[in-house]
């Protein structure tokens, strides 16, 4: 195994990605950020310089578990202290498990500004995968705004509330096209046809493939708020992988990717040569007002610049929720290559996920609180006892039994707050991720929920209120093993890990402006055997004030 070093500088760039000029924060001038390649058992060392003028900067490696390494799990608040303009911070941490990855910035909304990349761990050498490909494509979706993340940000932590709305763009690889489409001659709409060289920041990344072989393409999400669907026309995909762990092989013709999540599938060039075909990405789970995204799949050696003959596939309705559910329950981990769950959890926490009302400001709360992150990291302060860091008090961990989750929350009890749930190393925990109504009458969203740290089995999904006699029903022979998990609306996601990384982990959905309103949670284990943190980490709040030695007087 290698140690691969990395250095990079993070700015922000005027960028065009879906041809329309606007600002984003960049990686040594390229958007989105550089893919890191690497191999299973490989240690990753960034060597990581602020650019950024005005603003502290982390970036979080998504669906790595840092075992050995919380502090470079790259949550601000959390796992370190924000990185300050000019200043340098070294990520270095193992990638124990091949898969497809990405990163992306956790501070703020950082991510939404568009700090992000690929990262991508093949087998070990020497190693197999358990399938076959010839080559394969690296897809990163998102989703993309016109105005820029302080207005956003500004309009959701506002009175009156003003939301962010439906993205401008899709974008695949970082590049999408507002003002034109590739396939206006399909459309009955006034768009017209794209005219690109090819050499734009937001011309489509094409796949070029030869006929008669087996591509892999590694989808994965980092969208801001968009659930998606890919499909290619004519093309059956076989997913094999997800977030990073092998799953029991099943043919589909599109797939659901929600923020956070990725997926392998594998797709047979066994289509007419003479012609290309769309890969198209649209938009699910909300009322979709932004075009779908698309590139091209080229047969060599047909013209990369021959349009498809047949129209772009037609995503399926946002709110055929019966569509994305059978999805996901057709995800299965793959026996022998993913750990089996414990047969019994050790402890169970409930999390009831509302919209609230808090001082007149839109939140979202779990269990009643509105996550509003300390100043200090909570990994230096619970490392050293330091009491005045966070709230004392443990977290809720379940909510009224009178709660009626079909109706519109009014949770009159509903507060901000920084609370932890501390886990004895080593249990085995159970976490009801439980749906409700939102605000308004009749509205119930989709979340995809991250874990950091650690990978959780799904057990189950449900409809309405989960009962105790709902674990009857739980998948405890070949659940899939993820680190992002979907609740649908009105109903409720079962997950079950094993407290065994020493740290302390953010929990959280996954789309932005909901975490940015309060929607996470703070998990903790066995910190006490934490490693030296460094001291870089700790140089804000009231770890700062125990670590930074004042000069030494003579
Ligand atoms: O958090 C959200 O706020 C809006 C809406 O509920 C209020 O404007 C929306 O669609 C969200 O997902």
């Amino acid at each position: 195994s290698k140690v691969r070093h990395f250095k990079w500088e993070v700015e922000y760039m005027f960028w065009s990605p879906d041809c329309v000029e606007n600002v984003v924060i960049g990686i040594n001038g390229q958007f989105p950020g550089p893919t890191i390649r690497a191999r299973a058992g490989d240690t990753i060392h960034v060597e990581l310089t602020s650019k950024l003028n005005t603003e502290g900067v982390v970036i979080h490696w998504h669906g790595i578990r840092q075992l050995g390494t919380p502090w470079a799990d790259g949550t601000a608040s959390i796992s370190q202290c924000a990185i300050n303009p000019g200043e340098t911070f070294v990520y270095r941490f193992k990638v124990d498990r091949a898969g497809t990855y990405f990163y992306h910035g956790h501070y703020g909304m950082q991510r939404s500004a568009g700090l992000y990349g690929s990262l991508i761990v093949e087998v070990g050498e020497g190693e197999k995968e358990p399938f076959h490909y010839d080559g394969e494509f690296n897809l990163l979706l998102s989703d993309w705004w016109h105005n820029s993340v302080h207005d956003q940000e500004l309009g959701l932590s506002s009175k009156p509330f003003r939301w962010i709305g439906e993205p401008q763009s899709l974008l695949i690889n970082g590049r999408g096209q507002y003002n034109c489409s590739l396939a206006a001659a399909f459309s009955n709409s006034s768009t017209k046809q794209c005219e690109l060289r090819g050499n734009e920041p937001c011309a489509p990344q094409i796949l070029h493939l030869l006929p008669n072989k087996t591509y892999r393409l590694r989808i994965a999400s980092t969208t801001a708020l968009a659930s998606l669907n890919l499909a290619i026309s004519n093309h059956k995909m076989i997913v094999v992988e997800a977030d990073g762990n092998y799953v029991q092989p099943f043919m589909v013709d599109d797939v659901d990717v929600y923020s956070g999540e990725s997926y392998s599938v594998l797709i047979s060039t066994d289509q007419d040569p003479s012609d290309n075909y769309w890969v198209s990405v649209g938009v699910r789970g909300r009322k979709p007002a932004t075009p779908q995204a698309l590139t091209i799949l080229r047969y060599i050696p047909t013209s990369a610049s021959k349009i498809p003959s047949l129209p772009p596939p037609v995503t399926p309705l946002w709110n055929d929720y019966n569509h994305s559910k059978s999805f996901s329950k057709k995800v299965l981990g793959l026996t022998g290559t993913v750990p089996k769950p414990p047969a019994h959890y050790e402890r169970r926490i409930i999390l009831l996920n509302t919209q609230n009302k808090i001082d007149g400001y839109t939140k979202w709360a779990i269990n009643n609180v509105s996550l509003v992150l300390p100043t200090t990291p909570y990994l230096g302060s619970i490392k050293y006892g330091l009491k005045n860091g966070f709230d004392q008090k443990p977290s809720p961990e379940n909510f009224p039994d009178d709660y009626d989750v079909m109706k519109p929350s009014v949770n009159p009890n509903s507060t901000t707050g920084n609370g932890v749930y501390t886990f004895e190393l080593n249990t085995t925990v159970d976490v009801i991720l439980q749906n409700a109504n939102a605000l308004a009458e009749n509205v119930s969203e989709i979340h995809p929920w991250h874990l950091h740290g650690h990978d959780f089995w799904v057990l189950g999904y449900g409809e309405g209120r989960f009962r105790k006699e709902d674990e009857k029903r739980f998948n405890l022979k070949n659940p899939p093993y993820k680190n992002t998990g979907v609740i649908f609306p009105y109903g409720w996601t079962a997950l079950r890990f094993v407290a065994d990384n020493p740290g302390v982990w953010a929990f959280h959905c996954h789309i932005e402006p909901h975490l940015h309103m309060g929607m996470g949670v703070v998990f903790a284990e066995g910190v006490h055997r934490v490693g030296r943190i460094p001291t870089q980490a700790l140089g804000c709040g009231v770890t700062a004030k125990k670590f930074i030695k004042p000069p030494h007087k003579s």
